[in-house]
């Protein structure tokens, strides 16, 4: 049994490697889905190995019949039969490769599509634990590998297979004594290759690995360039990058070296067998038990009977590297997704806004717990604010009512109903976001907005970032609604973004609505713009703001403040204010900060 390892070390979930005969197996399943062509390859294959035999066979009879006794008329006729039997071959071996390529790549395509769907169903959690470039290897160089693999290995394996037993015939039917001379190199060159391959196995893990831990760490350091700018550690970057780079250089030349190794060591033995059969082949002559025919044949079989063999350990070893390619990309496909549909789960029409954490309780690693014993409950239509210090817990309960992570114990419902009965799409489209940092897609404005609902005509769009107060600055770009957006959304403000994010939540048309509030501070006029957007969005929904200035959420219905993972106070402002407790201090620090600020600016102004 060949376990792989967990994925780079990462302390995801430890998955049962496949044995290699189970990732063949499961590798066929998707091949066989083009059975028609493969039997076409096939056929190919058949008829164009058949013909590869025939040539030497013709080369022999040219030799004893026609050159020795000076048939010169007939020596031209049977070259010229010789000439159209390796055309043929060439044609068909061009046919046989083309169809193989067509069946790899529709697998492929195939694999690929499953495995990015795979991807949609996992959680949160899934890609928290993994390391991204490591997918995202697993997508491109794994499948990669398998691909060059099933184009050129398994026809090959086939046709090599093929040939050595046609060959076989053909030799033992000429001369079994020159038959078994050539046949006795096998058991060297096959043991040779065995002990070979085996050596070379750990060598391609170790290489695929440091390729995923490359790319793990070029994602990471593109994603995070901003900061490492920032803080000058590009040195440290580029230090750490070239410890993963040389130990990527030192795994792939091992493996290379090893694998280097095979083809020399087999030319060697071939020579060896062929110099033998020679030999043999002259002795036999002279003592008239063969012909001149028969070693011409046998030169031209011995080569096409050794190469296949060559072939059949450099196609093995690219099988290995596939084998553990595909391996890793199966692992990520059985990858049960830790949120899946209940079978009888409820189809979400609407929601009418009533929301209900119960006694929730949640960590995001057994043994953390983060949230603990949540408690409240929302009607329809009302505004709901978390505030609290930083870390405390207000985008873990967001987090939860998304359907992102399952609580741990308690129980979250939303119109009295456990969301985890709901179908989870249905669920996740009911409820709109504005994140502060929105994630915007390369592609229009107009295609931007319109991702919050796909169906919506151009109008509509429009009349959304009407609503949202986004088109009066869409409208002064260069391009309007087409002006391009670059590299997640660059090219605009931050609080032009937020825009953006409430005109395609105002067109989705959720029924309860998330709203982390920016940070950053915005200019006063974009400010009061997204406060309007945002007023009209949340009209007569249920809503939810996390919020970083008090100031904002002074007409909330609810507030909670969250410290450390539990509602410490909660209700209106004037009833907190009342308190006198966490809140209060809060809010008065900012307060008296805020009034310091303008202080300043009066003074400077
Ligand atoms: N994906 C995660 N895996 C593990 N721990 C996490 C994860 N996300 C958040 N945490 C932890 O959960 C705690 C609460 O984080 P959370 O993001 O909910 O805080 P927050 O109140 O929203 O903070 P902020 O105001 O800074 O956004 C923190 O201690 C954080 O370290």
């Amino acid at each position: 049994m060949n376990r792989a390892r967990g994925p780079m070390g990462f302390s995801g979930p430890v998955v049962k490697a496949k044995d290699r005969t189970g990732t063949i197996k499961r590798i066929w399943l998707y091949m066989e889905k083009q059975k028609a062509q493969l039997v076409a390859s096939i056929l190919f294959v058949i008829i164009s190995t058949l013909l590869g035999i025939l040539g030497p066979y013709l080369i022999g009879i040219i030799m004893d019949e026609y050159i020795i006794p000076r048939d010169i008329a007939g020596t031209i006729r049977l070259l010229a039969f010789l000439a159209l039997v390796y055309i043929a071959t060439v044609v068909f071996t061009w046919l046989q490769t083309f169809m193989m390529v067509r069946v790899s790549l529709q697998t492929i395509r195939n694999l690929r599509q499953d495995l990015f769907d795979k991807f949609q169903t996992l959680s949160l959690r899934f890609f928290d634990s993994r390391a991204h470039g490591d997918l995202m290897s697993r997508v491109t160089n794994d499948i990669d590998s398998l691909n060059n693999a099933l184009s050129q290995s398994v026809v090959q394996i086939f046709s090599s297979v093929l040939m050595v037993v046609g060959v076989a015939i053909a030799m033992f039917s000429l001369n079994w004594l020159l038959a078994i001379v050539t046949l006795l190199v096998i058991p060297i060159m096959m043991l040779a290759s065995k002990k070979l391959i085996a050596y070379s196995s750990k060598h391609f893990k170790k290489r695929q690995k440091d390729l995923g831990e490359l790319n793990g760490f070029i994602e990471e350091s593109i994603s995070g360039n901003e900061v490492i700018t920032l803080f000058g550690k590009e040195g440290k970057f580029d230090r750490e990058f070239s410890g993963v780079n040389e130990r990527l250089r030192h795994s792939a030349m091992a493996a290379d070296t090893v694998s280097g190794f095979l083809g020399p060591v087999n030319n060697f033995i071939n020579n060896l067998g062929l110099g033998l059969v020679i030999l043999v082949g002259a002795v036999l002559t002279v003592k008239g038990m063969a012909t001149v025919g028969i070693i011409a044949a046998f030169v031209t079989y011995s080569r096409q009977f050794f190469r296949p063999i060559n072939q059949l350990s450099n196609l093995f070893n690219m099988f290995q590297s596939a084998i553990a390619g595909a391996e890793r990309v199966f692992e990520v496909m059985d990858e049960t997704p830790d949120m899946v549909d209940k079978k009888d789960a409820v189809v979400v029409e609407s929601f009418r806004g009533d929301v209900e954490f119960s006694h929730v309780h949640f960590g995001y690693e057994k043994g953390k717990p983060i949230l603990k014993d949540i408690h409240f409950a929302v009607k329809p239509g009302q505004k709901v604010a978390l505030v609290g210090p930083t870390g405390s817990g207000k985008t873990t309960i967001i987090n939860l009512l998304m359907r992102f992570y399952d609580v741990t114990a308690g129980e979250l419902k939303v119109d009295g109903r456990d969301i985890r009965d709901y179908q989870l799409s249905g669920l996740r489209k009911k409820i709109g976001v504005v994140l502060q940092d929105t994630f915007l897609f390369s592609g229009t404005i107009m295609e931007n907005i319109r991702y919050g609902r796909l169906e919506a005509t151009d109008e509509e769009v429009i009349a959304a970032a009407k609503m949202a107060s986004a088109h009066q600055y869409i409208k002064h770009l260069p391009d309007g609604y087409q002006t391009r957006i670059t590299s997640g959304g660059a090219n605009l403000s931050q609080g032009q973004r937020q825009l953006l994010a409430i005109a395609r939540a105002i067109l989705a048309d959720s029924d309860i609505l998330i709203l982390d509030e920016a940070t950053s501070s915005i200019d006063t006029s974009t400010e009061i713009e997204i406060q309007k957007g945002l007023n009209r969005l949340t009209e007569g929904r249920t809503s939810f703001v996390i919020a970083h200035r008090l100031k904002t959420i002074e007409n909330a219905d609810l507030i909670l403040v969250i410290h450390l993972g539990e509602i410490i106070e909660s209700g209106t402002h004037e009833e907190l204010l009342q308190k006198k407790g966490f809140y209060f201090e809060m809010y008065h620090s900012q307060f008296a900060h805020l009034q310091n600020v303008s202080a300043q600016e009066a003074v400077e102004s």
